[in-house]
């Protein structure tokens, strides 16, 4: 098992440069296979999202080649093969799988889907989706089977606000007959980029990035390249972390505009920030004051980013109240900074923090990726050394983080632990 060692009291300084974003990365992989030819995409990220994605289109047929960070993926030979658990339980967006091999095979037969343990992540939403425009559904030993050789376009209305859900209804849509209709869609900015590259490929989609997103069948998508839009959410913990140090970080490579609401947030508490065209330059140090976040979809605050801020927050004067109304039990990282000296009460929805604390280090667990985030800036805000276990979550989701933050001044190292047996 391996394990982070950090060493607190180090003030970030410098520059630091944003990989693309993970959560596009996993939907415009699958989204690749809806042309039976080559599409490159730039700007990958060296996750292990990618990673396992990538071997799971391998285990259908088709060709991945890495190149840094460029991937080409040819799907000329994939076939319509089950994909049981295993892999598929290893990641959150293999659940793409079923919009797209729904439009390039008119079926899919796949396990459920992993990720981050947060608390109920129901897929009622893409299965209403599916069914709407005419795929027949049954479960298969573990397995759900879909049936959609003659999708047709249809009006669908979302009665949640789910990413997952208005992709995976894209990417089964470009292949359906007709126009599809996808109203109450989310607007993350990881939509548009999906619906860009199938463009790109010849798809027909108009209105992403809106809450009504029209998509018009096409009966053959064709070969593109793209770049991947930069990671919102590994340059909004960097941002915290530099305001955590108190140090004076340039994040680069970025589209500013996908990181309002944390850059509104971060200004209410006194931290210093000023806005580039793709950079952003985050000084902290001030005298921090607690404040209120409630998460919600795009363009609210991130349920992403919920829990690395409220290991900042542990340095404000005051009390802040963080609210998660994506997800409501998205608070296993509490515990762990209650053991680093954090004061935090869990009442419901909402993490109270009350601060200013001075967090100490401890042996920690990253119990989910974004958990692991908040325990790596809690290690920083220290004065000694924290020890997290549980990479393997924040490695789904942060390409070079140890380089990247050893670039900016912080003293971190990882080790490899052997498991006693009990
Ligand atoms: C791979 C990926 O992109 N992951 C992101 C995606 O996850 P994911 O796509 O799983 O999240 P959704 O936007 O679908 O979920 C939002 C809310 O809707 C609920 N819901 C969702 C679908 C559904 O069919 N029924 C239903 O009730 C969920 O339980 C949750 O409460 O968006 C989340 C919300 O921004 C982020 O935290 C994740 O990082
Ligand atoms: C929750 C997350 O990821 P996933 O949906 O892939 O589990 C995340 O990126 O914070």
């Amino acid at each position: 098992m391996e394990k982070l060692f950090i060493r607190g009291g180090h003030k970030l300084r410098g520059r630091v440069q944003i990989s693309g974003a993970k959560n596009s990365a996993v939907a415009l992989i699958p989204a690749a296979i809806l042309a039976a030819s080559e599409v490159v995409l730039d700007n990958v990220p060296d996750i292990s999202d990618v990673q396992i994605y990538t071997e799971i289109l391998e285990d259908l047929g088709a060709t991945v080649v890495r190149d840094n960070d460029m991937l080409r993926i040819d799907s000329s030979k994939m076939v319509a093969k089950p994909m049981p658990n295993g892999k598929i339980k290893e990641l959150r967006a293999s659940y793409y799988l079923m919009g797209a091999m729904l439009g390039r095979f008119g079926e899919a037969t796949i396990g459920m889907p992993g990720g981050c343990n947060l608390g109920p992540r129901p897929i009622d939403q893409h299965i209403k989706g599916f069914e709407a425009l005419g795929t027949v559904l049954s479960h298969e030993r573990g397995s759900l089977h879909l049936e959609g050789k003659n999708m047709v376009g249809t009006r669908v209305y979302l009665d949640v606000v789910s990413v997952g859900a208005t992709i995976n209804i894209m990417l089964a849509a470009c292949r359906a007959k007709g126009r599809t209709v996808i109203e109450n869609a989310a607007k993350e900015p990881e939509i548009i980029d999906v619906a860009t590259l199938l463009n790109a490929m010849g798809a027909s989609i108009k209105g992403a990035g809106t809450d009504v997103i029209r998509i018009d069948g096409r009966q053959e998508l064709h070969s593109c390249r793209h770049s991947i839009i930069p990671d919102r959410i590994e340059a909004g913990t960097y941002m915290i972390a530099a305001a955590a140090t108190g140090g004076d970080v340039v994040i680069d490579n970025i589209i500013p505009r996908h990181l309002e609401s944390l850059t509104a947030k971060l200004r209410e508490m006194n931290v210093e920030i000023e806005e580039e065209d793709d950079a952003i330059r985050v000084r902290g140090g001030g005298d921090y004051v607690g404040i209120d976040i409630k998460t919600l979809p795009y363009p609210g605050f991130p349920t992403d980013l919920q829990q690395p801020i409220t290991a900042l927050l542990t340095a404000a004067r005051g009390a802040s109240i963080v609210t998660d109304n994506i997800y409501q039990a998205r608070f296993k990282h509490v515990d762990h900074l209650l053991n680093m000296g954090a004061k935090i009460k869990v009442e419901g929805r909402s993490a109270v923090i009350e601060g200013p604390t001075s967090l100490y280090g401890a042996r920690v667990t990253a119990t989910d990726l974004r958990a692991g985030a908040a325990l790596v800036i809690a290690g920083l805000m220290t004065e000694d050394v924290t020890e997290i276990s549980g990479l393997t979550h924040i490695d789904r989701g942060y390409s070079n983080l140890e380089e990247k933050l050893r670039s900016l001044g912080a003293e971190m190292w990882r080790e490899q632990h052997i498991q006693s047996a009990q």
